[in-house]
């Protein structure tokens, strides 16, 4: 079995009730079909050898088998269908945890709504798996056996010759198996990348309108969608031909039985139970195969999922937690990095130190790896060699690193919901009111700020982004330039209070003005990945000129 199926069916193991369940109103309403069908030709035997029918009891029988196999259909398709949308919520939480687990560094390489596709439509997709294929599948195995058996008891040889038959039928999905799956993975892979493509277009439809590009786009969405739609149509063909290949396989399995039957079977009364007992051992194969038809979109939708769920953490937990002191300095200790294996070497041996209670502005060109010192800080990734200390004990002995290092990002991102909400996003029941005027943001913490902070200005946003950081009174404070969306008036007034706010913390700020640099207590001036030179302002204002000559 596909190790991501075999995953899967494991996932049932929480469920077993339900499982179980399942299975067993599937084979009484199987049996209970069969029975019927048994009881009708046994009928029909006794009136074609002209011996009496009991029309009473056997009505009774009937009905009563008839009865019992509604009531386990109506059951079973109750218990699957709440068996296969608890295993799905299950998985919804596996997939969300896997992505917190290795966002925000890395995400597989994959984008916001492939990651939508594999939480929603391929978890989706395999509702038929647990609905509707593996307690069929068992049931239809153990009618198969039991309708052989009896029809062994009538003669040896019906088995002998419809198990066989059956197994033929069997052939036609094993037979497309390759197809199928093929189908399956562009059929993923289709849907995934035409819903990456339409969250990508409704989150930059004022980037669109902004360059008329809308009608552009409308045609790669639709190009995205022929071929979601050609992938769909080859599924469908190959569906249609499976199932007209185990028709005409079933159709000649039926009438070689019931000429096997009338050839083996001397006494007429016989004969129409041993018709439908032989026969009985192509139902469950013509089952199998229509569960079968589904593999290769099942598989494919399977293998998405495991990939994204089995994804190895970014960085690994925290092993034998150490205290932070109260009052920590950051040390950054000669700190080397590469993002790729085979990549540049990004960081090459980075050292220095934000004292508690100082502002340490870390400088220097486009791509020279400011960022990427910020990422480590927070623990996006780890360093390939050095060490990153905080109030001495390395990162990767912090539990719990956000109650003790904390970011205003440059391009924040705000929830849906209130102003308090999104300031309490670290802080749960932080004094929102005196993080909003620290942070010189003067609304009401009820107004809502709609999908991604839209109904505020740029610089709102960036001060609901300083005062959801100042909430976590978190003592190491990270600023990525904080105050780029502000004009220079009110630049200068959260600068103000931000210093005010810095006398009880380290504070790291990511400087590309140079109002910013020279309120630091110290510079670290980065060039390719390497410290070139730190002091105080006075002290480098030359080598700093040519960076902020604007
Ligand atoms: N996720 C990533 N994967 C691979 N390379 C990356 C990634 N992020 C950054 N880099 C590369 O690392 C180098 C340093 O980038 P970084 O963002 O740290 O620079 P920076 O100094 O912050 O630049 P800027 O001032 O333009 O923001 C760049 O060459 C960049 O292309």
């Amino acid at each position: 079995m596909n190790p991501s199926i075999r995953w899967l069916a494991g996932a049932v193991g929480a469920h077993r009730r339900a499982f179980v369940s399942t299975l067993v109103s599937n084979l009484i309403g199987q049996l209970a079909v069969l029975g019927a069908a048994v009881t009708g030709a046994w009928l029909v035997g006794r009136a074609i050898a002209g011996r009496g029918v009991p029309l009473g009891p056997a009505g009774a029988v009937l009905g009563g088998l008839v009865a019992v196999a509604a009531l386990a259909a109506w059951w079973e398709t109750y218990v699957a269908h709440d068996l296969a949308y608890r295993v799905l919520a299950g998985l919804r939480g596996q997939v969300y945890g896997a992505v917190a687990r290795i966002a925000p560094a890395r995400l597989l390489g994959r984008r916001s709504g492939d990651l939508a596709a594999a939480a929603l439509s391929d978890v989706e997709t395999l509702e038929w798996l647990f609905a509707h294929t593996l307690a069929q599948l068992i049931t239809a195995g153990t009618v198969l056996v039991a309708g052989s058996a009896a029809a062994a008891v009538i003669d040896p040889l019906l088995p002998a010759f419809s198990l066989p038959l059956a197994a033929c039928v069997l052939t036609v999905p094993l037979w497309l198996r390759r197809a199928s799956r093929r189908h399956g993975d562009e059929l993923r892979e289709a849907t995934a990348e035409l819903t990456a493509d339409v969250v990508d277009t409704v989150q930059g439809m004022r980037e669109l309108a902004a360059f008329r590009a809308v009608e552009r786009r409308r045609d790669l969405l639709a190009r995205k969608t022929r071929r979601l739609a050609r992938a769909q149509a080859a599924n469908a063909a190959r569906g249609g031909l499976e199932t007209a290949l185990t028709d005409l396989l079933l159709a000649v399995a039926a009438a070689g039985t019931l000429l096997l039957v009338a050839t083996v079977i001397g006494s007429p009364a016989d004969a129409p139970v041993a018709m439908v007992l032989a026969a009985g051992s192509l139902g469950p194969a013509a089952q199998v195969a229509l569960l079968l038809k589904e593999y290769g979109t099942l598989r494919a939708a399977a293998d998405r999922v495991h990939a994204l769920v089995t994804a190895p953490a970014n960085v690994t937990p925290p092993r034998e937690p150490l205290e932070v002191p109260a009052e920590p300095d950051v040390v950054f200790e000669d700190v080397r990095f590469r993002y790729t294996p085979d990549g540049p070497d990004v960081l090459r041996g980075v050292s220095f130190r934000v004292p508690y209670g100082r502002t340490v502005a870390l400088v220097g060109a486009s791509g020279a790896g400011k960022s990427t010192c910020v990422s480590l800080l927070l623990r996006h990734w780890d360093p390939d060699g050095g060490r990153i200390l905080v109030g001495g004990v390395p990162l990767p002995r912090i539990a719990d690193l956000h109650r003790h290092v904390t970011v205003v990002p440059q391009d924040v991102h705000l929830f849906a919901g209130t102003v308090e909400q999104n300031v309490r996003l670290g802080a749960p029941r932080a004094d929102v009111a005196d993080a909003l005027r620290t942070a010189q943001l003067a609304v009401d913490p009820g107004l809502p700020v709609g999908e991604r902070g839209v109904t505020l200005s740029g610089g709102q946003r960036a001060r609901v982004a300083v005062a959801r950081a100042l909430a976590t009174r978190a003592p190491v404070l990270v600023l990525d330039e904080a105050v780029a969306n502000l004009d220079p008036d009110n630049e200068a007034r959260l600068a103000d209070a931000l210093e005010g706010a810095a006398a009880g913390r380290a504070t790291l700020v990511i400087a590309h003005r140079l109002s910013t640099v020279r309120r630091a207590d110290r510079i670290v001036l980065l060039e390719e990945g390497r410290v070139a030179a730190q002091g105080s302002y006075a002290e480098l204002a030359e080598r700093l000129a040519p960076l902020f000559a604007r």
